[in-house]
């Protein structure tokens, strides 16, 4: 079975392109801010991302010949985990998606492609959208504001079922917290298999992030908001995009930072403390969830390279439970095992309505 998997990311495209359960190639094409800010909307990178695909293939000597191409889903509605089909439904709802992210041109990417390739299916697995809270966790104090799930599932998921498989045990049997340290920040109690409860990682809430607010002071944000000092979209942009440490520090590259501060910045170690302190918060919310039965923590995504961010969470959260470190994403493999597994009927392809 041939296997393309489409994952476009805020500032990446990944491409890969699998035989069965092997990688023929794994590529990470990375976009600089220019490059990206030539395009008004995500959606008008649709032809470059796609045409950057292609271009993949023909560099690594593969026809546009696939029984499946899987791309990362995009911000449709809330839906349980699993691999669905790119439908005639989820393509509206994916072009009238009412949050913007690149991960939303995944799944539109490979229905295209797959249009194009006689008997070829075009699939989404485990999108932003994954939503498993257990009620309690969607009430707020508002009744207009519910709390929503939005994070990074696909690599939630991949990574819990990497610790179960090394540990010998089952995901759904097990009480984790997994943390996502990328470029967005998501911190999720995980209990016997379900994200019951997470932080909405793009739309303020949580800990902040390279570039993410989380949780602001509601009542200065909507003074803020009637300022008049900003445009809707650029507080949108003040709330992902143009916030955490890309707005007090002018840079989301953590390395970055940590030179900074090696080179005498206090300011710029005041900052990426309060980051990570406020990881550790979000970590212990999470063990009360879980009511302390927490049989892992696991620390994933870009930031989990960094020892300075790694040591402080470890320091402070070790009491709760081992601290496992899967640095970077799982993604791509994640995509490409369950366009596998759905296509040799070892995992449902749900229908989305
Ligand atoms: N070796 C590293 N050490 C520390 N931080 C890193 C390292 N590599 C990447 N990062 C940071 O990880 C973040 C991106 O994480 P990643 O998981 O790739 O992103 P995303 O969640 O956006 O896909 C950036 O802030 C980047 O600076
Ligand atoms: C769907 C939200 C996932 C997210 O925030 O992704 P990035 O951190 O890659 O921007």
């Amino acid at each position: 079975m041939k296997i393309l998997v489409v994952n476009p990311g805020s500032t990446s495209t990944k491409v890969a392109v699998y035989l069965n359960k092997t990688a023929l190639f794994v590529t990470n094409l990375r976009h600089s801010v220019e490059e990206l800010s030539a395009f008004p909307t995500i959606m008008d990178q649709f032809d470059f991302r796609k045409q950057l695909v292609l271009n993949e293939l023909n560099r690594n000597g593969i026809a546009l010949q696939f029984d499946v191409v899987i791309g990362r889903g995009g911000l449709v509605k809330p839906i349980p985990g699993g691999v669905y089909e790119v439908n005639e439904a989820m393509k509206r709802d994916t072009l009238n998606a009412m949050r913007t992210h690149a991960c939303n041109l995944g799944g539109l990417i490979a229905r295209d492609l797959a249009s194009s390739i006689p008997g070829c299916h075009a699939l989404i697995a485990d999108p932003g959208v994954v939503d498993e809270l257990d009620d309690v966790a969607r009430v707020t104090g508002s009744p207009l504001l519910p709390r929503i799930s939005i994070f990074h599932a696909l690599n939630h998921k991949a990574v819990g079922r990497r610790y179960a498989a090394n540990c010998d045990a089952n995901y759904e049997d097990l009480n984790l917290i997994i943390c996502h340290l990328g470029g967005g920040i998501s911190v999720a109690a995980h209990r016997k298999g379900r994200a019951v409860d997470v932080n909405n990682a793009l739309d303020g809430e949580g800990p902040f992030s390279p570039e993410r607010a989380g949780t602001l002071p509601a009542g200065s944000l909507i003074d803020l908001c009637y300022s008049g000092r900003f445009s809707r979209e650029e507080l949108k942009n003040r709330i992902s995009g143009q916030a955490g440490l890309a707005a007090h520090l002018g840079t989301t590259d953590v390395p970055e930072v940590i030179s900074m501060i090696e080179a005498g910045d206090k300011h710029a170690e005041l900052v990426l403390n309060a980051m990570v302190y406020n990881v550790i918060k979000s970590i212990g919310a999470q063990s009360a969830v879980l009511k302390g039965q927490v049989d892992a923590i696991i620390l994933t995504g870009g930031i989990a390279h960094s020892d300075y961010v790694v040591s402080r969470i470890k320091e402070s959260v070790s009491y709760i439970a081992p601290v496992i470190v899967y640095p970077g994403e799982d993604e791509m493999e994640a995509l490409a095992m369950s366009a596998y597994e759905a296509l040799n009927g070892i995992l449902p392809i749900n229908d989305y309505k």
